[in-house]
């Protein structure tokens, strides 16, 4: 099929690039001349496992094409994706403005029959008042169809979650417009749920909704087992082994990031807000993950007393592993914190440097190494459990540091293995190595 897909960020560069790969004929659209400038020279914008391979292979088989010309994007196609921002606006309901421009820019260029699919995260309702706004703004005798289609992708490991999703909800008022949209799919060979437009929409907020309460409830329980002696990581694994809990999203830390969770979970208690239903779980599921993020600077204030004049090493950036993408991450919040509080910051993280410079305070330090980050270190923070930082041996911290002091917001390192160090370590929900003696010998 023709298919045209309108922005080409994390959700809509992946969903054209794996439309592609599966036999269709895409056209992307971006509205930022840099970013198709780039695509078309088969370099991807976005730091994304696999997907420049795939994005590359498909151009050259012909499948697969960029462009800013609305009118040219939208020529012969039969279906348009929208995968547009939906950022939060400062109520933290949903704004819905790059959506409104895509339909006025559907509603001057197209003058034939069409689907439109929306792929963005959109409050309930939203489906319809695009239906509404196009059949007021299209040429006459043009039919638009519009279909809810959200997606389920995490960031790190789009490509892979792409071809092998739990589900692909396709929510829609006609039967047809939903096969349609069914058999462009069938290829990913992934299950297909079929239902009408509000609950599709809603399933997007209540499954994003729901995976961030399951972290803030195992933070809460990390940080009361962190009190009681207990170990959160064998309390998550005791309780995801019982099939109806599921071992997934139970990893303590410093809270959820990026840029989904936080402002999807905002929107909902808004969408609820405006129907006078106080959502007052979700509203506990915000608080506790803003709580979390202070954990490892109330640690260092605790271990240190007075933090001015100290040196710290900020390992890992990014929201997660295996992304550049720096939308709400911890470490933003933790590099102001510390330099509040008069510590000098070394960061390093193995990717998302260049994001990163764009919203960390200038006054930190970004370095090329781990090493580099760590030599000299009163403590270090690690954020972000990329793949090289828990790989850094133990004994680095040692050799590198001036005192080997850690505060590990994502639990990288087995306490096994921790105890045979001299290195003082604290982590979340389990019990701190306090090898002070030892410390004391270092340097
Ligand atoms: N990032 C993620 O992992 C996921 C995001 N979502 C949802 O998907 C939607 C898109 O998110 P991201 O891909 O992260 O956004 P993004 O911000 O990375 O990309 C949006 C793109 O749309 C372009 N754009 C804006 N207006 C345009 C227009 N009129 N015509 C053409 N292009 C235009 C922008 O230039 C940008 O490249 C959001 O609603 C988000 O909540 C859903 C699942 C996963
Ligand atoms: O709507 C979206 O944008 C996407 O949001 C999340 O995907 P993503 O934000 O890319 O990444 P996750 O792997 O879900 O991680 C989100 C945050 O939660 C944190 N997290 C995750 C899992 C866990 O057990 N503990 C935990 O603290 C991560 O460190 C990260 O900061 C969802 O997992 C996707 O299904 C969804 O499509």
């Amino acid at each position: 099929m023709n298919i045209s897909v309108v922005g080409t960020g994390y959700v809509g560069l992946v969903t054209g690039v794996a439309l592609s790969h599966i036999g269709h004929t895409v056209t992307c659209i971006d509205i930022d001349e840099m970013k198709v400038e780039k695509m078309r020279q088969g370099i991807s914008p976005i730091f994304e496992p696999g997907l420049e391979e795939l994005m590359v292979e498909n151009t050259e088989a012909g499948r697969l094409f960029f462009t800013t010309d609305h009118l040219k994007g939208f020529s012969k196609a039969e279906v348009v994706y929208i995968a547009v921002g939906t950022p939060e606006k400062e109520d933290g309901s949903a704004n819905l403005m790059y959506i409104e421009q895509v339909v006025k820019d559907i509603a001057a260029h197209v003058d034939h029959d069409l689907i439109v699919v929306v792929k963005s995260t959109v409050p309930v309702g939203t489906n319809h008042y695009v239906k509404e706004l196009l059949d007021d703004q299209v040429r006459e005798g043009v039919r638009i169809d519009v279909v809810s289609n959200p997606e389920f992708l995490r960031e790190g490991s789009s490509v892979y979650d792409t071809f092998n999703g739990d589900r692909i909800v396709i929510g829609a008022d006609h039967s047809e417009a939903a096969d349609v949209i069914e058999e462009i799919n069938k290829p990913f060979g992934v299950p297909v749920f079929k239902t009408d437009i509000k609950s599709a929409e809603m399933i997007k907020y209540a499954s994003n909704a729901f995976l961030a309460t399951k972290i803030s409830f195992i933070n809460e329980i990390a940080n009361i087992c962190g009190k009681l002696g207990a170990d959160v990581e064998s309390v998550a694994n005791g309780m995801g082994m019982d099939k109806r809990i599921g071992s997934m999203f139970l990893n303590a830390g410093i809270g959820y990031g990026g840029s989904c969770f936080p402002k999807d979970t905002k929107a909902l208690t808004q969408i609820a807000a405006n129907i006078d239903h106080d959502f007052e779980l979700l509203k506990s599921v915000i608080k506790v993950n803003n709580n979390q993020q202070a954990f490892m600077m109330n640690q260092a204030k605790e271990r240190f007393g007075e933090l001015a004049g100290k040196q710290a090493a900020v390992l890992g950036l990014a929201f997660k592993p295996n992304t550049d993408d720096m939308r709400e991450a911890a470490s933003i919040v933790l590099c102001e914190q510390l330099l509040n509080q008069g510590v000098a910051v070394k960061a390093y993280d193995p990717v998302a440097m260049d994001t990163a410079r764009k919203v960390i305070p200038e006054d930190v330090q970004f370095v090329s190494s781990p090493e580099e980050a760590l030599k000299e270190a009163d403590f270090v923070f690690i954020v972000t459990e990329w793949q090289e930082i828990q790989e850094i041996p133990l004994a680095s911290y040692i050799k590198w540091m001036k005192t080997p002091v850690l505060f590990d917001g994502r639990n990288c390192y087995a306490l096994k293995e921790v105890r045979k160090h001299s290195i003082e370590y604290h982590s979340i929900g389990r019990q701190p190595v306090l090898n002070y003696e030892a410390v004391g010998n270092v340097k």
